[in-house]
Formats: structure tokens, sequence, C-alpha cells
């Protein structure tokens, strides 16, 4: 598949009854993670269902690494979602196939986390790939809304090229105004040490290097192979860590490549746990065309969960098929708490043609609200710094959460959450 045309799967889909098209993805030859009871609770493995050849990179360290996710998982006890749905009287307990009875609030549950960082990546993900270049006033305006809101990670911008990213040129001028701003991170993208050394000097604190699973997406976004890509992050690491500066690392096309289809789970495995043992404290999961579903999203999630430990992992989706807070839920049940998005869900990859923003942040607060977990995000300061952006763009919001909401409050109705 290279393109955005179709959703990863759907090409066979036609061929086989849903069980059989759930086998096609059970291939042994590219299984990337021993039995994990918890993740296969939640949906039967569907491993890797791409040509390209699965090399066991991760294999050799996944014992040691399991252990991670397992204890994760088990700890990750979300009492308060849980203790919502029991105490609305909706516990049950279903017959299953005539097999045997489960807890199916438990099943649910039981992995969810109570708190959930929420990384706001709209004023760099969100403005990177609009046509016409916003005023910096104005992105420095939305920063500083957004800051109002509780969020407290705020992506800023990135000292990339602006030949390649114009949209960012600005980035000096957009870090020196909110460097003094408290208690609030902003990371900023540095694509090499040159990027490491501007962003530094302008006055980031933390800062993200990208990486990707597709060697071809490498190529076109960055213009190096993974291998190459690696090797500049690690020389950025090493000054950033010299320095006491914390780095986030992203994998992009975490599940499909805009060129090469389908990503093996065991090549995002595979560049996660480089960007992690060389020092970044996080690990950011982009799906940047959007073509993930939860389908293709969990053995990618337990093959790298076998290499980084869960609470490092951050998940990272565009809405392009609209699967984003299908794929974030289950992310949570698998114990992931960080989740990146993008306010009114602005966003795009110049490098990713025809692919959507980031799921909306006002989304992903309402959902997370919904389940009983805990963000410290204001929603309604949240509407307010979208309504402010998109009235800039001249366009709707992204948010669906946005749109229903200010039909409300238009037509008189107190904001109600559910
Ligand atoms: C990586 C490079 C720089 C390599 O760029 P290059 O052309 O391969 O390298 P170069 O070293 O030959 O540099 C070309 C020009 O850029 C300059 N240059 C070199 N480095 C810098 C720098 N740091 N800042 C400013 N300028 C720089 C350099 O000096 C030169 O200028 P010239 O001599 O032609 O006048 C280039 O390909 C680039 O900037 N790419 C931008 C990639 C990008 O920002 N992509 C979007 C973000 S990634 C993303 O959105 C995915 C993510 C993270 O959100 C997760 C997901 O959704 O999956």
């Amino acid at each position: 598949m290279s393109s955005l045309e179709e959703p990863l799967g759907l090409d066979n889909y036609s061929a086989c009854n849903g069980a059989g098209w759930l086998q096609r993805f059970t291939s042994s030859a590219c299984r990337p993670i021993s039995d994990h009871t918890e993740t296969n609770n939640l949906i039967e493995s569907r491993e890797c269902s791409s040509s390209n050849s699965c090399n066991e990179e991760y294999g050799r360290h996944r014992k040691s690494n399991d252990r991670f996710a397992r204890n994760s998982l088990m700890s990750r006890t979300s009492s308060v979602g849980r203790r919502r749905v029991l105490d609305s009287d909706h516990c049950c307990s279903l017959p299953r196939n005539g097999l045997e009875r489960i807890d199916l609030v438990d099943k649910i549950f039981r992995s969810m986390p109570s708190y959930v960082k929420i990384v706001e990546v709209g004023p760099r993900d969100g403005l990177q790939n609009e046509k016409s270049i916003i005023p910096t006033t104005v992105k420095i305006d939305l920063i500083r809304r957004l800051t109002t809101t509780g969020l407290s990670v705020i992506e800023a911008t990135s000292f990339v090229s602006p030949k390649w990213v114009p949209q960012l040129a600005d980035a000096k001028h957009v870090m020196e105004e909110i460097r003094s701003i408290k208690g609030i991170h902003f990371p900023v993208l540095t694509p090499n040490l040159r990027g490491f050394k501007e962003a530094i000097t302008a006055g980031a604190k933390e800062i993200a290097v990208f990486a990707s699973a597709s060697e071809a997406f490498s190529l076109s976004n960055i213009n190096c192979s993974i291998k190459d890509s690696l090797s500049r992050y690690l020389e950025v690491t090493r000054a950033a860590k010299a320095l006491g500066v914390p780095v986030r690392g992203y994998v992009s096309c975490v599940v499909g490549c805009p060129v090469e289809g389908n990503v093996c789970p065991t090549k995002v495995a595979y560049v996660a746990k480089e960007l992690y043992e060389m020092g970044c404290f996080e690990i950011s999961l982009g799906d940047t065309i959007g073509v993930g579903t939860p389908g293709s999203v969990v053995p990618m999630l337990k093959a790298v969960m076998s290499v980084v430990p869960v609470e490092k992992l951050a998940v990272h989706f565009h809405d392009t098929y609209g699967q984003s807070l299908s794929n974030i839920l289950i992310s949570l049940q698998m114990g992931v708490s960080i989740v990146d998005s993008s306010i009114a869900g602005l966003g795009g990859c110049p490098y990713a043609k025809g692919a959507s923003g980031n799921v909306a942040t006002e989304d992903v607060a309402y959902m997370l609200n919904g389940l009983g977990v805990e963000t410290n995000v204001d929603l309604g300061k949240l509407l307010a710094a979208g309504e402010f952006i998109c009235k800039h763009l001249g366009r709707e919001s992204g948010s669906k959460t946005a749109v229903a909401l200010s039909r409300i409050s238009a037509n008189g109705a107190k904001m109600q959450f559910f």
C-alpha cells in the first residue's frame, strides 16, 4: 500500500471473513513477543502483516525486558474509571462464547492509568504544515493560551532547516518569547547537532529527536537513512546529556508509511530501543499518516513494550481515518499513560502527503474525563485556545468536541460531560 486512499489491511479484507482476516496477521515469521496474558486478553495477537523481512533485532532483549511490561500492566489498575462504572451499577459478568464468565468491567479498566500526561504538539506539529506563514505573535499567543489550560508539556517549535519547513523559520523568536514561562516544559524538535545548538542558544531546556521506522520516510523527512539518523541522534543526546537537557525521542511511521505501506513492529521496536538506550527519557510512537487501528496498534505496542518500559512510552496518533481515540483507548488499556495531541486537531506532516492532523487535544481531554482519568487539563480553556487559533486560520475546529460544545453553547445549553 503506498497511499492514504485505503486503510492498511483493507486491500485483502474482502477475500476473507473477519476471523480469516485476523489470521492473516498471525504468521509466525515475525512474531514480535512472547505470551503476554494481559495484552492477549484485550485482543488476540495480530502480528506483522508486512512483507518486510522482520529481523528479530529486539528479540535478544526480549526476555529481560518483558518483566517491565508485565509488572507495569499488573500495577496499572485504574480505580477511577472502574469505580465510576461500578458505582453506576453497570458491573456485569457475561458469558462469552459459552466458555467462561468474564468480568468485563475489570477486563476493560484493569490496566487503565489513573492519570494521563497530555503532550500538546499543536504549536509544532499542528502548525508546521500550514501553507501561509502564521505571524510569530500568533504562535506565541497560542502557546501562552495553552499554558493556562493546565497542560504541563507544550511542544513549541522545531529547529530544522527553514528550506524544508518554512513555517517554523521563526523558532528562535518563539523560544525567546516563551523561555521565561515557568512550570511548563517546551520541548523543540532538533534534527541534528546544529539544530540542538541553536535551540539551546534560544533558550530551549528540553528537546526532541525524530527517527522513523520506515527507511523511505526517513529519507524523505530528514534526508538520511535510519542508521545515519540514529548516529546523528547519538551525537545530539550526548551533547544534551553534557548540558543536562532531557531528550524526547520520536519514532515515526509506527504502523504505516506513505511509501512502504505496512511497517513491521520489530522495526519500530528496534528504533525505539535505540533511542531509549541512547538516553531518550520518553519515546513517542507516531502513526504519522493515521492509518493504524487497534488491530495494528496492539502488536506494535507489544513489540515496543518488550524493549522499552511502558511508562516511558507515549502514543502520537494522526486522525486520518478517525481511529485515534480508539487507538488511544487500547493503548491506555495496555498501560500507556502519555498521549500526544494537537489543539483543534491541527496538523499534518509536510512529508506525509494526505495525512491529517493529530487527534484533537479537546477530544482526548473529553474522552479521558469520561473515563475518569485525571489530566489536570481544563477543557473550557482548551476550547478557548482552539477557538483562537481556528479563528486566525479561518476554519472550523478539527475537534469534534469543540464543534459539538460550541453548538450546544450557541443554543444556550449548559456544557455537560459524560
Ligand atoms: C534534517 C535536515 C536539516 C537535513 O537537511 P539536509 O538538506 O539533508 O542537510 P544539509 O545538512 O545538507 O542541510 C541543508 C540546508 O539546511 C541547513 N540546515 C541543516 N540543519 C539545519 C538546522 N538544524 N536548522 C537550520 N538549518 C539547517 C544547512 O545549513 C543547509 O543550508 P544551505 O547550505 O542549503 O543554505 C532537513 O532534512 C530538515 O530540516 N528536515 C525537516 C524535517 C521536519 O521537520 N519534518 C517534520 C517533523 S517530523 C514529524 O512531523 C513527525 C512527528 C515527529 O511529528 C511524529 C509523527 O507524526 O510520526
